[in-house]
């Protein structure tokens, strides 16, 4: 593997799917897809900057997908490694990729008024759903007496998690962001407007663009953020940027809630009755826990709304699986189709 290929985060996961013999120099080449507009993709190989054209619709491709580029044209993308999706908002139910391949979901959220655990439980529990490592990221550090007391909040919420309070406008600082945006590592940023995400971006990559200031009052931001795109960081990565994601919503992210709420899944699994609702029952092991002081009340309370929600929106996808299923096939006959055609 070239230098330049494992700098774009072309690794084995990639190189299993294809018999591409960079050796040979074959005219299908990886290329990694680094803006998707409507009837065009963007990408970045070992050549250099292309511009392809899909063979698949564009909606299909996210950033960060891996595709074989024959001429000019984008192969169906590789299979992922991760995979980060968000229901659209407003009436349309059905999910939107968001980005792919992302090592890890970088969760910004600020040391102030915008801390919210509920607010964080939603996006690790969306974190889980990808498969990205979660990794929580609190700005406005220097605006704050004790940001480490919301680094250990944030760290109560799952073993598996790393969080770090950082000052965003502060080039130093910042670098403690590198071990997640370098050797061809992709890190991807989410949180609600104003939380700093394009200050970080700033100082991790050469591309500037304009942040706009806050209201004191409320700490609610404006959007400046508006295109999603994959760029090149200081430290020999990738970082993905998306716009303010205040309508998050859960998509199938069951497996995603169960990980997060992980003691409260195990502690179901020992109520008397399987179909507990941790109300009134006898032999309820989560009122048990709550009793004793082991389990939070308003933890259950975020449990049980989120769940739901969860469950409404995976009914609603539901009704567009029949188009789901379709799509699947067309991709499906495409891979086989491209597997044919790279092999012969
Ligand atoms: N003092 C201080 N100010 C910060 C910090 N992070 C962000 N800010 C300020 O907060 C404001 C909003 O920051 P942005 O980077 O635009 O926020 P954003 O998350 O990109 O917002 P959207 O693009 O709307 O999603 C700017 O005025 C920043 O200078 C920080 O760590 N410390
Ligand atoms: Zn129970």
């Amino acid at each position: 593997m070239t230098d330049t290929l494992k700098t774009l985060g072309w690794s084995n996961h990639f190189i299993r799917q294809v018999d591409y013999d960079e050796a040979a120099d074959p005219p299908e080449r990886p290329v990694r897809i680094s803006a998707v507009h409507r009837s065009r993709l963007d990408g970045l190989s070992a050549k250099g900057a292309e511009s392809l054209s899909p063979t698949a619709s564009a909606g299909m491709y996210a950033v960060g997908d891996w595709v074989i580029a024959t001429g000019a044209a984008a192969s169906e993308p590789l299979e992922r490694t991760t995979e980060i999706t968000r229901r659209a908002a407003g009436e349309d139910s059905k999910p939107q990729l968001i980005a792919a391949n992302v090592d890890t979901l970088g969760i910004v959220s600020s040391c102030n008024a915008d801390f919210n655990v509920a607010r964080l439980e939603r996006y690790l529990a969306m974190c889980a759903a990808s498969g990205c490592l979660p990794l929580v990221i609190l700005t406005k550090a220097d605006r704050c007496d004790d940001p480490q007391s919301y680094v250990k909040q944030a760290e109560k919420l799952s073993p598996l998690l790393s969080a770090i309070a950082v000052d965003a406008t502060d080039d130093e600082d910042v670098k403690r962001l590198n071990p997640w945006c370098s050797n061809g590592q992709t890190l991807a940023l989410v949180g609600s407007s104003g939380v700093g995400k394009t200050t970080i971006q700033n100082r991790l990559t050469d591309v500037v663009d304009t942040t706009q200031d806050i209201r004191a009052d409320d700490a609610k931001g404006r959007h400046t953020t508006t295109n999603r795109n994959l760029r090149p960081t200081f430290a020999g990565g990738w970082l993905i940027d998306t716009p303010g994601m205040r309508e998050l919503r859960l998509v199938d992210a069951e497996e995603g809630v169960d990980e997060v709420f992980s003691d409260i899944t195990e502690l179901s699994a020992m109520c008397k009755f399987n179909d507990c609702a941790h109300i009134t029952e006898p032999g309820c092991a989560i009122r048990a826990a709550i009793e004793a002081g082991d389990l939070d009340a308003d933890r259950l309370e975020r449990w049980r709304k989120l769940e739901k929600e969860n469950r409404f929106n995976t009914a609603t996808v539901g009704e567009n699986r029949g188009h789901l299923k379709r799509l699947q096939k067309m991709y499906n006959a495409g891979k086989e189709r491209g597997s044919a055609k790279r092999k012969g």
